[in-house]
C-alpha cells in the first residue's frame, strides 16, 4: 500500500460520505417541506411523505464502513461496494458506489483464485467511523485477512452485519433466486442467521414492491435472542420487518411461559387440530330441561330434540361456528312454529307467519340460542376447556388453576381455535360503535356551526354542504402506523416473506399458523436439526414441509464455522455424537484457546475485561434454551452433565474465544 494510493481512497471515501450527507440532507428536507405544505392534495402528500420517507429510511446507514470494498475487473472497471448505492446524476445516473445487494457487486463475495471472474484486484478498506485507516488486497481465496480479522473481533450484544466479509457459500443462499421455501441448514456458528437476515435485506432490494407492501416476519425463538438480531437489518437499511417469538404470533397474547415437555407435545402435534374441533363441538349443547317460551296465545316449549335437529342444520350448513349461530337461532324458531300451532289449535293463513315473527324476535329463545350455541372468541373456548371440560373430552392433563394464563404452546391452539370458530362479529361490532360515535360527533360540529345567529337565511349553511357522515369520514384517521405495526395486530396479515430461525424448535401446530401467515410460501427457514431441544419440534425437514409445499422446497447447507475455535468445535463434537452420532461437525475457521475444565471454580472470575460474557446452566442464569443462537466472547457453562445432549450441544457451542467448563455445584457456592 503506497502513501499516494491510500492518500487517493481517502480522498473517495470522504466523497461518498459528502455524497451520502448532501443526498441525506436534501431527502430530509424534501420530506419536512412535504409534511408542511398545506396547499397539497391530502393523498398526493400522503404518496410524496412515504416515497421520501423511504428515501431518509434508506441513507439511514451507519457512518461505519460506508464503503468497504472494491473490485477490478481485467477490462479496466473500477466498482466500489458499500452498505447502499450513490449514484452520479450528472453523469446519466453511474454507479458512485454499488449496493452491495446489486448484481454488480457479485463478484465481490464469489471471486476467487481457481474462479476468478474477470476481477483481478479485491480489496477491503479498514475503516473507524469516516476514516479510512488502511486498506488491504486479497487473494481472491476465501479466509482473507478481512474475514480473519471480522470473526476475530470482540462481540457486541447486539449482532452486526457481515457485507463486509460474506463468503461464497453463504453468497449463494442470500441471493437464490428461489420464491419459494428455502431451507438453510447448518452446525452452530455457520451464520445461518446472519445469512438469513441478509437474504430477507436482499429480497425487501430486489423485491421491494411487493414485500414493502406485505412486510416480512421474522420469528425467532425468544425476546433476547430477537434484540441479538432486531438491529442488523435496520443496519441495511431496511424497516418494514416485524419481529417475534411463537409466543407472540396471536395478536392480544403475549407469553414466554412453557408447558411441560408432556403437555408441549399434546398442543404441538396434529390432533390438536381435532382437540380444538371436538372442544367447539362440545359447546354446540342441547338444553337439559325443556325451555319454556311464554308467547301471546300460548307457552311452547324448547325440547333437547327440537334443539337436536336445529344444531344438525347449522352443522350440515358448512359454516363454521360463530358464522352459523343465526342460523341455529333460525332453525329453533322452525323448529318451533310447528309445535306452537298444534297447541293453538286454530290454522288461518296469516297464524303461522305471525308465530314465526314472535318466535324470531322473543327475548328467551334469543337467550336459550346464544346459550346453546354461544358465539366464543379463541380465548374463551380454550380458557373453558381448561377449567374443566378437558376432562370429559379425555384430556384431563389441559386441566389448570389459571386457565387463561397462556403458554406458548396454546399460542397455535387459539389461532386454530380462530380459524375453526370463523368471525365472531366483535371486530364489526366495535368499529360500527366507533363510527356511529364518529358520525354524532360529526353532527354536534354541523349544529354548532350552523347555530351562528349572526347568518343570514340565503346564506349557504355548512348542512347544505356536507353531512355529518361525510364529514365523519373526512375526520377518520387514515392508519399512521408503520407497516410492522399494523401488521403485528392483526392476526390474518400475509406477510410477503417469514423467516423462520431455530426452526428446529417448532412443532406441527406452529407450522400451520406459519402456513396462515405466509399463504404464498415465501419463507427462508434456518435451523440445526442437532440442535433440537423441544419433544415436539422438527425431526426431518420433509416431514414438516411437504405438507405445504411437496417437492417444492430447497436446502442449503453452510459448512464453516465463523464463531467457535478449532478446539472449541472439537471439544462440543463428543455432545454432538451423542445427539446424532452420523452428523459432522462444520469445520472452525481459526484456532485458538482450548476450552478450561476445572472443578469448584466460580464462574464470575473468568468475566473478561472486554467483551461480552455468559454463564449458562440448566437452572441459569442463562439457560441452554434461552442461550440458542446467541454468542458470547466468553462462556462458562455449569455441569453440562446434567443437560441434555442437544442442550449440551447448544452451550458449548455459544463461545467466540473461550469456554470454560466448571463442575462440582457444591464447591461453586
Ligand atoms: N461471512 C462472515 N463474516 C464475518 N462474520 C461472520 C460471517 N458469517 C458468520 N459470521 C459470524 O459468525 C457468528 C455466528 O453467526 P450466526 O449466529 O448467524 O450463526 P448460526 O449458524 O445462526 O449459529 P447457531 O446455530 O448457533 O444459532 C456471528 O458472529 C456472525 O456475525
Amino acid at each position: 500500500m503506497t502513501t499516494g494510493e491510500l492518500s487517493a481512497e481517502r480522498h473517495r471515501i470522504a466523497f461518498l460520505h459528502d455524497r451520502l450527507d448532501r443526498e441525506r440532507a436534501a431527502a430530509q428536507a424534501g420530506l419536512e417541506a412535504a409534511l408542511r405544505d398545506p396547499h397539497e392534495q391530502r393523498w398526493h402528500r400522503e404518496v410524496t411523505v412515504r416515497m421520501l420517507s423511504e428515501q431518509v429510511n434508506r441513507l439511514k446507514v451507519a457512518d461505519e464502513g460506508l464503503c468497504f470494498g472494491r473490485i477490478d475487473t481485467a477490462d479496466g472497471e473500477r466498482t466500489y461496494v458499500g452498505r447502499v448505492g450513490l449514484f452520479d446524476e450528472e453523469a446519466d445516473w453511474a454507479p458512485l458506489l454499488t449496493d452491495w445487494r446489486a448484481p454488480a457487486a457479485r463478484p465481490f463475495y464469489t471471486a476467487t483464485a481457481a474462479r476468478p471472474e474477470g476481477v483481478v484486484l479485491r480489496r477491503h478498506f479498514h475503516t473507524r467511523g469516516r476514516f479510512l485507516e488502511g486498506f488491504h488486497d486479497d487473494e481472491l481465496d476465501m479466509t482473507s485477512a478481512a474475514l480473519l480479522a471480522a470473526v476475530n473481533a470482540p462481540r457486541a450484544e447486539v449482532m452486526r452485519d457481515i457485507v463486509a466479509t460474506i463468503q461464497a457459500e453463504q453468497d449463494e443462499v442470500i441471493r437464490l433466486p428461489h420464491e419459494g421455501v428455502l431451507v438453510i441448514e447448518g452446525g452452530p456458528g455457520t451464520g445461518k442467521t446472519a445469512v438469513a437476515l441478509h437474504r430477507v435485506a436482499y429480497l425487501l432490494y430486489t423485491r421491494r414492491e411487493r414485500l414493502s407492501r406485505q412486510g416480512v416476519l421474522v420469528v425467532g425463538p425468544n425476546a433476547g435472542f430477537l434484540r441479538h438480531i432486531s438491529r442488523v437489518l435496520p443496519s441495511l437499511g431496511e424497516t418494514d420487518v416485524v419481529f417475534a417469538t411463537p409466543g407472540e404470533l396471536f395478536p392480544g397474547v403475549r407469553t414466554d411461559r412453557e408447558d411441560t415437555p408432556a403437555l408441549q407435545a399434546l398442543k404441538g402435534g396434529l390432533g390438536a387440530v381435532d382437540l380444538v374441533r371436538e372442544a367447539i363441538v362440545d359447546r354446540e349443547e342441547l338444553p337439559v330441561e325443556p325451555v319454556r317460551l311464554e308467547l301471546e296465545d300460548v307457552v311452547v316449549e324448547l325440547t333437547a330434540p327440537i334443539a337436536a335437529a336445529a344444531r344438525d342444520v347449522a352443522r350440515a350448513s358448512g359454516l363454521k361456528h360463530n358464522e352459523a349461530g343465526p342460523l341455529f337461532h333460525r332453525a329453533l324458531v322452525d323448529g318451533l312454529v310447528a309445535p306452537a300451532l298444534t297447541l293453538i289449535g286454530e290454522d288461518w293463513p296469516e297464524l303461522a307467519g305471525d308465530v314465526r315473527r314472535e318466535l324470531a324476535r322473543h327475548p328467551d329463545l334469543r337467550r336459550a340460542a346464544s346459550a346453546l350455541w354461544p358465539v366464543l372468541t379463541p380465548q374463551e373456548l380454550l380458557a373453558d376447556l381448561y377449567a374443566g371440560r378437558c376432562a370429559a373430552l379425555g384430556h384431563p392433563g389441559l386441566l389448570r388453576a389459571d386457565p387463561a394464563a397462556w403458554t406458548v404452546s396454546d399460542v397455535p391452539l387459539l389461532d386454530e381455535a380462530a380459524e375453526q370458530l370463523g368471525d365472531d362479529g366483535r371486530a364489526e361490532r366495535a368499529a360500527e360503535r366507533v363510527r356511529r360515535a364518529e358520525v354524532e360527533y360529526a353532527r354536534g360540529v354541523l349544529e354548532v356551526v350552523d347555530t351562528d345567529a349572526a347568518m343570514h337565511e340565503d346564506e349557504l349553511r355548512a348542512v347544505d354542504l356536507v353531512d355529518a357522515e361525510w364529514l365523519a369520514d373526512r375526520h377518520t384517521e387514515v392508519d399512521h402506523r408503520v407497516l410492522a405495526d399494523r401488521a403485528a395486530a392483526d392476526r390474518e396479515w400475509t406477510y410477503g416473506h417469514v423467516v423462520v430461525d431455530e426452526a428446529q424448535e417448532l412443532s406441527e401446530m406452529d407450522w400451520r399458523v406459519l402456513a396462515r401467515r405466509s399463504p404464498n410460501r415465501s419463507m427462508t427457514i434456518v435451523g440445526d436439526l442437532a440442535q433440537r431441544q423441544a419433544d415436539a419440534g422438527v425431526r426431518a425437514w420433509g416431514r414438516v414441509l411437504d405438507r405445504y409445499v411437496p417437492g417444492r422446497w430447497r436446502y442449503r447447507r453452510l459448512t464453516v464455522n465463523y464463531r467457535t475455535p478449532a478446539e472449541i468445535v472439537d471439544f462440543a463434537a463428543r455432545a454432538l455424537a451423542e445427539v446424532d452420532p452420523a452428523a459432522t461437525a462444520p469445520t472452525s475457521i481459526r484456532s485458538g484457546e482450548p476450552p478450561l475444565e476445572v472443578a469448584g471454580a466460580d464462574p464470575g472470575s473468568f468475566r473478561p475485561s472486554t467483551g461480552t460474557f455468559a454463564v449458562i446452566g440448566v437452572d441459569g442464569p442463562l439457560t441452554p434454551r434461552a442461550a440458542k443462537g446467541l454468542e458470547f466472547d466468553v462462556v462458562v457453562v455449569l455441569d453440562p452433565e446434567r443437560m441434555a445432549p442437544a442442550e449440551r450441544y447448544v452451550a458449548l457451542t455459544r463461545a467466540t474465544r473461550r469456554l470454560v467448563v466448571v463442575r462440582d455445584p457444591v464447591l461453586r457456592g
